[in-house]
Parts: C-alpha cells; sequence; structure tokens
C-alpha cells in the first residue's frame, strides 16, 4: 500500500497536528489498511496483534467524520474493563481537544446521576462498559438516552470477548437503543480473532451498504504475538512461588523494571500485594474485589511509577497501554491461550522490546504446550532465576513476609469482604461492568 502518512489516509488536518503533537506521524499497518476504508462508510473487522494501534485505526475516522459535523452521541465504544473504558476515553478526549471534544465515561462503580447528566447533555461520544450502559438505557427517558438513535458510528473494542456470552444480554440491550445496522457502521477490533467475529464478515451485505471490509494483519512466521517480545519460561515447585518471583523481581536484569504480574484469582492477587510490600516492593494491586476508586488510583499510581510493580488479575488483561511495562510475570497460567496473548501484550509494545516470563509448576505443562501451540512460538527457559542456594535463602523471609499478610488478610476479613460483595453482584446484575 502506497498510503504512508495520515493526511493521505483521509484523516483531518486537525487530527494529523494532533497525532502529530503525540509524536504519531507513521501508520501502523491496521491503521493504512482500516481508515480508508471505514472513511468510505464501510463496517469493518480489523484484526491485529497487541499493541499495534487499533485504537487509532477506529478513533482517526470517527473523530475525522465527526468534526466534519460536531453533533452530539456521534459515536459509543463499548469496552470489556472499566479501566479499558476511562484509558479510551481519555485518548479521543486528548485527540478531540483543540476541537472543545466532550467525552462520557459510562462504566460500573461511578456515580449513576453524575453519568446520567453527562448523557444527558448529549456527549459527542461515549465511551461505556456494556452493564453501566445498559442500566441507564433501562432506567433513563428518553431525555437522557434518545440521543442514542442518531449514533453513527458503534465500536466493539476487544470484539472477540464482547461476543462471549458474558456480555450478550447487556450488549443486546445496548444494541436496542441503537439505530438499526443499515444507518450506523460497526467497528469490530480485536487481537485474538475467533470464528464468532470472522463469521460477522460473511453477513449477508445490506442493501444501500457497502460489504463489511475485513482485515486481519498477518506475519509471515504467524506468530501471534510482536516480535519484540520475549516469551520465557521458569519451571517452579507450587510452594515456592513467592520467592522465586520475589527474586525474579530482584535480580540484576529487573529490579527496577516496571512489571505486572498476572495471577489466576484474586485472593491471590491480595496475598502477593501484601507479601511483596513487607519484603519493600513498591507494588499496587488491580482486581475485580477491589473498590473503583481503589482500582483508579491503583492504575494511576502504576501508571506514573510510583508503583514499580502491579499484581493484576484478567481486569487488566486486555488493552491497557502502559509503555513503561518492561516484564510481564505470568505467576499463574491461565487455561485459555488467548488470555496469555493478551497479559503478554501489556508489555512489548508499539515496537518496544519486553519479556513475558511464565512460572510453570507441574500441572501447567498442558497449557503451556496449548499455548506455544496457539502462539506458534517456543518459549525458553528463563536463566535470570536459577540459584537454588540464593532461592533457599530468599525463602526464610519470604515466607515471613507471606504469613504476616495472611494474618492481616485474615483480621480484615478478606474473604469474607469477597463473599460478600460476590452475594452482593449475584442480587444486583448491574454492578458487574
Ligand atoms: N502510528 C503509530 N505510531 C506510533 N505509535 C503509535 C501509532 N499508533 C498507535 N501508537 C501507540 O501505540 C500504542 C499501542 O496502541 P493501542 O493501544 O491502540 O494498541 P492495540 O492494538 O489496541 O493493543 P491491544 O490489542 O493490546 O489493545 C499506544 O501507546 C499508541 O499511542
Amino acid at each position: 500500500m502506497s498510503s504512508s502518512n495520515f493526511k493521505s489516509l483521509g484523516l483531518s488536518k486537525w487530527l494529523v497536528e494532533s497525532l502529530s503533537a503525540m509524536k504519531i506521524t507513521q501508520p501502523t499497518e491496521i491503521q493504512k489498511h482500516c481508515i480508508p476504508e471505514i472513511l468510505k462508510g464501510r463496517d469493518c473487522i480489523g484484526g491485529a496483534k497487541t499493541g499495534s494501534g487499533k485504537t487509532i485505526a477506529f478513533a482517526g475516522p470517527m473523530l475525522t467524520r465527526w468534526s466534519e459535523d460536531p453533533c452530539g452521541m456521534f459515536g459509543i465504544v463499548l469496552t470489556p474493563t472499566r479501566e479499558l473504558a476511562m484509558q479510551i476515553a481519555e485518548q479521543f478526549t486528548a485527540l478531540g481537544a483543540s476541537m472543545n471534544i466532550r467525552v462520557a465515561l459510562v462504566v460500573g462503580g461511578e456515580s449513576i446521576v453524575k453519568q446520567a447528566l453527562e448523557l444527558q447533555n448529549k456527549p459527542h461520544f461515549i465511551i461505556a462498559t456494556p452493564g453501566r450502559l445498559a442500566h441507564h438505557i433501562m432506567s433513563s427517558g428518553d431525555d437522557t438516552v434518545g440521543g442514542l438513535k442518531r449514533v453513527k458510528y458503534l465500536v466493539l473494542d476487544e470484539a472477540d470477548f464482547m461476543l462471549t456470552d458474558t456480555f450478550a444480554s447487556d450488549l443486546a440491550t445496548c444494541i436496542g437503543a441503537l439505530p438499526p445496522k443499515t444507518k450506523r457502521q460497526t467497528l469490530l477490533f480485536t487481537a485474538t480473532m475467533t470464528d464468532q467475529v470472522k463469521a460477522l464478515q460473511n453477513a449477508p451485505s445490506i442493501e444501500g451498504r457497502p460489504p463489511v471490509y475485513s482485515y486481519q494483519v498477518e506475519s509471515t512466521d504467524k506468530v501471534a504475538i510482536p516480535a519484540t517480545l520475549g516469551t520465557e519460561y521458569i519451571l517452579v515447585p507450587e510452594h515456592v512461588k513467592e520467592a522465586y518471583l520475589y527474586q525474579l523481581l530482584t535480580c540484576e536484569e529487573y529490579a527496577e523494571a516496571s512489571a505486572i504480574i498476572f495471577v489466576n484469582r484474586t485472593t491471590a492477587a491480595e496475598v502477593l500485594r501484601r507479601t511483596l510490600f513487607h519484603l519493600g516492593v513498591r507494588v499496587a494491586s488491580l482486581h475485580s474485589q477491589m473498590p473503583q476508586q481503589e482500582r483508579t488510583n491503583a492504575l494511576q499510581r502504576f501508571r506514573a511509577n510510583a508503583a514499580r510493580v502491579l499484581i493484576a488479575t484478567d481486569v487488566a488483561s486486555r488493552g491497557l497501554d502502559i509503555p513503561i511495562v518492561e516484564l510481564v510475570v505470568n505467576y499463574d497460567i491461565p487455561s485459555d491461550p488467548d488470555t496469555y496473548i493478551h497479559r503478554s501484550g501489556r508489555t512489548a509494545r508499539a515496537g518496544r522490546h519486553g519479556d513475558a516470563i511464565s512460572f510453570v509448576t507441574e500441572r501447567d505443562i498442558s497449557r503451556i504446550e496449548a499455548i506455544e501451540e496457539r502462539i506458534n512460538k517456543k518459549m525458553t527457559e528463563c536463566d535470570k532465576v536459577h540459584d537454588t542456594a540464593v532461592i533457599r535463602k530468599a525463602l526464610t523471609k519470604v515466607t515471613k513476609a507471606k504469613r504476616e499478610s495472611l494474618m492481616e488478610m485474615e483480621k480484615a476479613n478478606f474473604g469474607e469482604r469477597k463473599k460478600l460483595k460476590k452475594d452482593r453482584n449475584m442480587n444486583s446484575k448491574t454492578s458487574r461492568a
């Protein structure tokens, strides 16, 4: 493709200038292909690796068309997590600052009243999680959500996940409030294409509308992760995982590195956060059992490098763009290989280098094999933590720190709070998003 700058792809001059001020001047491949097609009015399915600029691939053409007629409720972006919605809202706000853009963030855990007022004010763009937007649609009058009938664009970011059963009912409510698909453009983007997303490209064409444009960036080696991402594993006995993690985070190579540690459960996140804190590591955590304000603060501290290490569950595995992250640790191995791709993709973004290191216990071997098959790459053994004598020495203080953490959690009734929250969630579907 010959076009090699944003202007020649058709983006508005003001937007090209905004991008340029952010040092974004050369379009990535997904941007080169999708921007002109979306500008032609086509629905679009875009697949490209993590960190390859999918957000601007959809935001660019939407902002361009909006600026030609800057009316309210022009576009909606739906994402699976609150933090990702916040990030995208910030990006729209920053890109459109010179055009007085109004962006509403509509996510769970934040004030419903404030959001309802913002919606009444007809923002230009709404960035939302489906559960909370569905709540507004069901509980507000036409005044608040009537404008949704004029929306020109619907984006499903992380489309593979958004099209799973988890979101089906809320998504149906949201889509039901929008114009029919003949009257709006639908844009789907993902780093992990699924058959369900691909199937939409074969949907029967709608009279009077151009066919769906579908583009998947393929690498010649068919490797599903960025070329700049190092993939390593460490064989770890289950009962000394914490000591290995402490060693890894304090080894020469990563002693200063900004790192995200992924665990499979919220309790494990809390134990690890407290344990590392007792060991003197600047640490924060992010998981669904935390109040939203704490989640937001933790992420802010991590982005600003006030916390060097973030312990997270999969609420942080998709979409988050934190350029300083050099290391991702899969402390627990995910059961779905696509989750590995998203988690590891929190580093090695936009051409930068990063490492993903997986802690492998005996029970994880088959999961690792499935991941290697999915990404089409073998992991190599990590040689940064290998001296068993050093591990043994760390073990005593790590065990003590963990014991203190468990005692604190027992005092704070962590498990009980978790159960209470679970019960509350079961009773209130709308608190999910
Ligand atoms: N053309 C470009 N040149 C340089 N940097 C870019 C360009 N496009 C986007 N970026 C930057 O690359 C980073 C990753 O972009 P983005 O978050 O859109 O990735 P993504 O493809 O959506 O990833 P994920 O699948 O993890 O959600 C961001 O910091 C973004 O500002």
